[in-house]
């Protein structure tokens, strides 16, 4: 992967993990209730970290994500407003969360309305996703009747994520646990897509992550929710117009400007071309354009900012 620039250093935090677009820290005191997770401003494809960063890409998902979990009615890790949180620092204030540390479950919580990617790469090799059997005849990027629980084991750094049952889930989490995260997904999913669906926006599919409240035992609601890093939103004018190929019908609110154009300028081998600055603008309305039309107002924080 490409080697990504170092963290920033933030006063009274201490960097502790960098993912492929977000940094985690810690408080520099060792108070250990709280964590600070900072969206960067990177973007990631075909597993490798791109250049250049997209200038506002943090700031516009964060605003997304936290847009979300003011609507979505069950805890979650934010610890806006406690008392004790350390204070967020000034240079990543528009783009990162002060939230609860929690202690995550090893289960990406995906669900799917529609079947594409790894779901679909499954379905057609087994009839199957995460052990559902599926109707015979699904093509790629079909709606399905119901939306679907397709969990993953969160593999250990840089490996990739593993399809699993909902039974290999309740053997990692316990079966309450296992049943709690399956129930919570599929309401979540079930309520912001129908959000999404009145604003011409399909949710194709997205991905949770849940942690236990060291204190209180309750499960929250963690990472970031319904962005479009972590889910597949397309737009439901251009999907069911029948006329256009299937890239235009799944052309999603995010990277695919950018995959089309690694595609048609990258053999995959060594390491990806620098994107051209057209690109990199494009991407950047994309996600702002998602985000309009969800939330109805526009992006707080703006490019470069
Ligand atoms: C690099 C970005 O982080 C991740 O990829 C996923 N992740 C989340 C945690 C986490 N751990 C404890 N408490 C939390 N509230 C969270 C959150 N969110 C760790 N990794």
């Amino acid at each position: 992967m490409t080697n990504i620039a170092p963290a920033p250093a933030l006063p009274g935090w201490t960097h502790t993990y960098s993912g492929k677009v977000r940094d985690l820290y810690v408080p520099a005191n060792g108070d250990d209730r709280f964590l600070l997770v900072v969206a960067s401003n990177r973007v990631s494809a075909f597993d490798h970290v791109l250049e250049p960063p997209i200038p506002g890409k943090g700031g516009l998902l964060t605003e997304l994500s936290n847009w979300w979990f003011s609507r979505i009615p069950m805890p979650n890790h934010l610890a806006t407003g406690h008392p004790e949180a350390p204070a967020m620092p000034s240079e990543v204030a528009d783009r990162a969360v002060v939230s609860r540390r929690l202690e995550m479950y090893p289960v990406e919580c995906v669900v799917r309305g529609a079947l594409t990617g790894s779901g679909f790469a499954e379905y057609q090799r087994t009839g199957a996703v995460c052990g559902i059997p599926l109707p015979e005849g699904i093509e790629d990027g079909d709606l399905l009747d119901e939306p679907i629980y397709t969990p993953a084991y969160k593999a250990p750094l840089g490996e990739h994520d593993e399809n699993i049952t909902f039974e290999r889930s309740a053997e990692l989490v316990g079966p309450e646990v296992a049943a709690a995260l399956r129930e919570a997904s599929l309401r979540i999913f079930t309520e912001a897509r129908q959000l999404a669906a009145e604003r011409g926006v399909i949710l194709a599919d997205t991905k949770f992550e849940f942690g236990r409240d060291p204190e209180t035992g309750e499960l929250v609601l963690a990472d970031e929710v319904l962005t479009s890093d972590s889910s597949r939103y397309w737009d439901a004018s251009l999907y069911l117009d029948a006329a256009l190929d299937r890239s235009a019908r799944l052309a999603s609110f995010d990277k695919q400007i950018v995959r089309n154009w690694l595609a048609a300028h990258w053999d995959r081998t060594g390491e990806p071309p620098a994107l051209p600055a057209e690109i990199v603008s494009r991407t950047y309305d994309r996600y702002r354009e998602l985000f309009v039309r969800l939330t109805g107002t526009e992006p707080s924080a703006t490019p470069g900012a």
